[in-house]
């Protein structure tokens, strides 16, 4: 569903990433895992046409912005670290002009925004206004705006951060069932919850990509027991790769 080739990118003067390939395949949810400064977010705005790339392609389900850059922005939706809202919009109001950008027939709209309001607690909130909501109910907002699309691919940046356990217990739930017939690039430091949930990993380190692969297949990589935990694993990449360079 993604392809990233041999991406060169960064900012004026600036290059982060260097030769950057990685696929995500329909029905996958895939951790990208990185330090501080690695190139997480850096890689994200690329996929999502924010960045230039120096060199390189991204393909989603078969469309670069290159072939049309108005299909290719439908094919991908996301779900930023930190809420973007409008404070003069109600939930409702966002997730109908989320409807309007992505051309999703209403009646599927109305379907999925019921279920998705249902399922993350956020009925009540669907006539409110951004101003009035706690931080995990901003977050929750954003959430819903990016899922009721129904986009090819979901990118998502560090998802968790101010959700309550249940909400990323249900959050979790919703990344299952949305991947089956679409893919999801997921970002995150929560190493424990991306073990559980993710199909793949993708180690990035100092925009290098260094290790791709399930949990078992990296823990034959670096060598390391079947009790390794991600935890473990990512502390022997990136001690591996500093110990090489
Ligand atoms: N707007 C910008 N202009 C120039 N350099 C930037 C800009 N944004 C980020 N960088 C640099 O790009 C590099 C990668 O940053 P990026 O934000 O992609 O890291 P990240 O992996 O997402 O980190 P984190 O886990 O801290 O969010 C860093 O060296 C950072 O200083």
């Amino acid at each position: 569903m993604l392809h990233v080739d041999r991406l060169n990118g960064g900012y004026l003067g600036k290059q982060v990433l260097h030769d950057v390939s990685f696929e995500v395949k329909k029905g996958e949810l895939v951790g990208l895992i990185g330090l501080n400064g690695a190139g997480k977010s850096t890689t994200i705005k690329h996929i999502l046409g924010l960045l230039s790339p120096l060199s390189g392609q991204i393909e989603i389900d078969g469309e670069t912005l290159q072939s049309s850059e108005k299909k290719y922005r439908k094919k991908v939706s996301y779900i930023p670290e930190t809420p973007i809202l409008y404070e003069t919009l109600t939930l409702q109001e966002h997730i109908e002009l989320m409807g309007k950008a992505y051309d999703v027939d209403s009646k599927d709209l109305t379907m999925r925004t019921n279920r998705l309001a249902k399922e993350m607690r956020m009925e009540k909130q669907l006539a409110w206004f951004p101003s009035v909501f706690s931080k995990g109910m901003r977050q929750k907002a954003m959430i819903l705006c990016a899922l009721v699309t129904k986009t090819p691919l979901l990118i998502v940046d560090e998802p968790f951060v101010g959700l309550d356990p249940l909400a990323i217990r249900q959050l979790l739930q919703l990344f299952d069932e949305y991947k089956e017939d679409c893919a999801i690039l997921m970002s995150t430091h929560i190493l424990e919850t991306a073990e559980r949930h993710c199909d793949r990993f993708i180690f990035l380190h100092q925009g290098v990509v260094i290790a791709t692969g399930t949990a078992a297949e990296l823990r034959e990589v670096y060598r390391l027991s079947p009790d390794a935990t991600l935890d473990d694993i990512y502390v022997e990449a990136i001690a591996s790769e500093e110990q090489s360079s």
